[in-house]
């Protein structure tokens, strides 16, 4: 059996005092390629940022590596700020900080797996650009080539393919899957179930509840879809931690 890179033991995590994912557990195991699927307000985005230590669970535990380098995440389009001034070259680099810190130099090999990462992602000729005067796609094929620079193990994406043009989400796709080929554990927000299923063995159906986590087949049923749904519409916006929790 693959070694365990997260657990989750019966998680709930929210804002001030209200959950948002409610009574989740599960495992992952190293070099997974998993989705999170669920409507609107289902808890995802939530989901990746408790992984991440961003949220403390209100109750149960999220175990993940101690050594915080070991993932990496990258936030909704909306939550990156475009308007800061730098440009290409120099967000790839900042893939290095959490090794080299903020002041730390940049030596020759890693200029070259710089210029390597934004190769990959085919920036060639844009590292000079303020991220500010990139399209959407651009912008994110830059981000993607600062996660080759962290060297994960374990990544969190959120929303990465949306608004993007078939070929941008092609290639995209393809960096995903090299990094499963690497046996890198992934975990992907997304919408396109199609998508999912073409690419994704596992998958996580949340609607504040898990629905069901498994084989993407399994889990993608039509069944499983309209439960999620009604589970969503369901939910009490305003609901505060459950009894036992709030003893906790
Ligand atoms: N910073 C916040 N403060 C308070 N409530 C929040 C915050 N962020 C999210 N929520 C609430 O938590 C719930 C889950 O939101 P979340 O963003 O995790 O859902 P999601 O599944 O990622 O949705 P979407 O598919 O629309 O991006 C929603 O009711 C949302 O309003």
């Amino acid at each position: 059996m693959a070694e365990e890179v997260l657990a989750f033991r019966n998680v709930t995590l929210g804002y001030d005092r209200h959950p948002a994912v409610h009574h989740l557990s599960g495992v992952v195991a190293r070099g997974e390629l998993i989705a999170v699927c669920g409507p609107n307000g289902a808890g995802k985005s939530t989901l990746l940022k408790g992984v991440m230590g961003l949220l403390s669970p209100l109750s149960g535990s999220i175990a993940r590596p101690d050594d915080g380098r070991r993932i990496a995440y990258l936030p909704q389009a909306a939550e990156v700020d475009r308007s800061f001034p730098i440009n290409v070259y120099d967000i790839v680099a900042l893939g290095l900080w959490r090794r080299t810190g903020l002041l730390g130099g940049v030596s020759r090999a890693d200029r070259e797996r710089i210029a390597a990462a934004i190769s990959a992602v085919g920036l060639d000729g844009f590292e000079r650009r303020t991220i500010g005067t990139l399209s959407g796609g651009q912008m994110q094929r830059a981000l993607f080539a600062r996660l080759l620079m962290q060297d994960a193990e374990i990544i969190l994406l959120d929303e990465p393919f949306t608004a993007l043009d078939a070929a941008t989400v092609r290639d995209l796709i393809a960096l995903v899957e090299r990094w499963h080929g690497e046996g890198r554990t992934v975990l992907a927000v997304l919408h396109d179930l199609e998508l999912v299923r073409a690419h994704f063995p596992r998958t996580l159906l949340l609607a504040r509840s898990p629905v069901e986590w498994g084989e993407t087949r399994a889990v993608l049923t039509p069944s499983n879809l309209i439960k999620a749904r009604h589970m969503c519409e369901a939910w009490d916006e305003s609901a505060h931690a459950c009894e036992a929790e709030r003893a906790a």
